[in-house]
């Protein structure tokens, strides 16, 4: 097994099909302090992406770049491709691209609105004021939210459980289409029931989107994700289909980590 890594081992030689986001050469710095290294990385259009590896090893700084929510904090420089154009330019519209690529972040955050509100409000905020009444529905249908909340649309989204509000917040991130969405732990701070009923709809959501995720749960990587890439000191150091990469790791590292050696 290699204890060495070859930056560009993982530059994929497992991904058949189409590709939703591709980066080249991603580096991002915090001021002189480098936190993720020449990240070469492809994400297969409508599959699901795990990110795994130990605290600090550059997961969420990286997930952060893809759709520029790391512009005022952070240097992020190399390429993020993304339908045949280069999204890290400095002219391109960080707004239409967070509208095409969509994030959902560890904690729950719907706004202090009713539940209805929360979506029609990110709706018209995105210049989508028609038929606002059918994409709230078919958002918190996307999102398997609707069953439990269609006859209590006017009531505050803070009276919803934890797991009913990252719900809401996935059902507010879909409601303006986007491609990609991208997750940031989302289930950290669930049970593992809300945790379970969010693996599941992320199944139905990957049939129209192309999901990303940022996970410390290894079990629920290995069952939610088609695809993994481990993350070790700011270097992807390993890239497969996740069956393969938590049945037969290619590195040391990467089989530490998962069989709970270090991390
Ligand atoms: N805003 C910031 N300013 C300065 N350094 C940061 C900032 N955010 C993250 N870092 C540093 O960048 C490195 C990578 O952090 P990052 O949060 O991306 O790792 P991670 O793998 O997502 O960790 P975790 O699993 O704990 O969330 C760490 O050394 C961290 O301290």
């Amino acid at each position: 097994m290699a204890t060495t890594y070859d930056l560009n081992q993982h530059y994929l030689t497992h991904v058949d099909g189409p590709i939703a986001l591709e980066t080249r050469n991603l580096d991002v710095f915090y001021g002189s302090k480098q936190a993720t290294f020449n990240a070469n990385l492809r994400f297969p259009k409508n599959k699901i992406t795990a990110l795994i590896g130990a605290s600090g090893s550059g997961k969420s700084t990286f997930l952060r770049s893809l759709n520029r929510l790391n512009d005022n904090v952070a240097t992020v420089k190399g390429a993020i491709e993304y339908q045949g154009l280069d999204i890290n330019q400095t002219h391109i519209n960080v707004y239409e691209v967070r509208k095409n690529i969509g994030m959902v972040f560890q904690h729950p955050n719907p706004f202090a609105k009713s539940i209805y509100e929360n979506i029609a409000f990110a709706l018209r905020e995105n210049g989508m004021t028609e038929n606002i009444d059918e994409q709230v529905e078919q958002s918190l249908r996307g999102a398997a939210l609707w069953d439990e909340v269609k006859d209590k649309l006017t009531y505050s989204a803070l009276s919803l459980s934890g797991g009913q509000q990252q719900r809401l917040c996935i059902a507010r991130a879909i409601a303006v289409r986007p491609d990609i969405l991208l997750m940031d732990e989302p289930t950290s701070a669930l049970d593992p029931i809300s945790s379970r009923k969010i693996e599941t709809t992320m199944q139905e959501l990957k049939k129209h989107y192309t999901i990303i995720i940022v996970t410390h749960n290894m079990q629920q990587a290995a069952r939610s994700s088609d695809f993994t890439a481990f993350f070790h000191m700011g270097h992807v150091i390993e890239f497969n289909q996740t069956a393969e990469l938590f049945t037969n790791p290619q590195m040391k590292a990467t089989e530490d980590y998962i069989s709970g050696h270090f991390g």
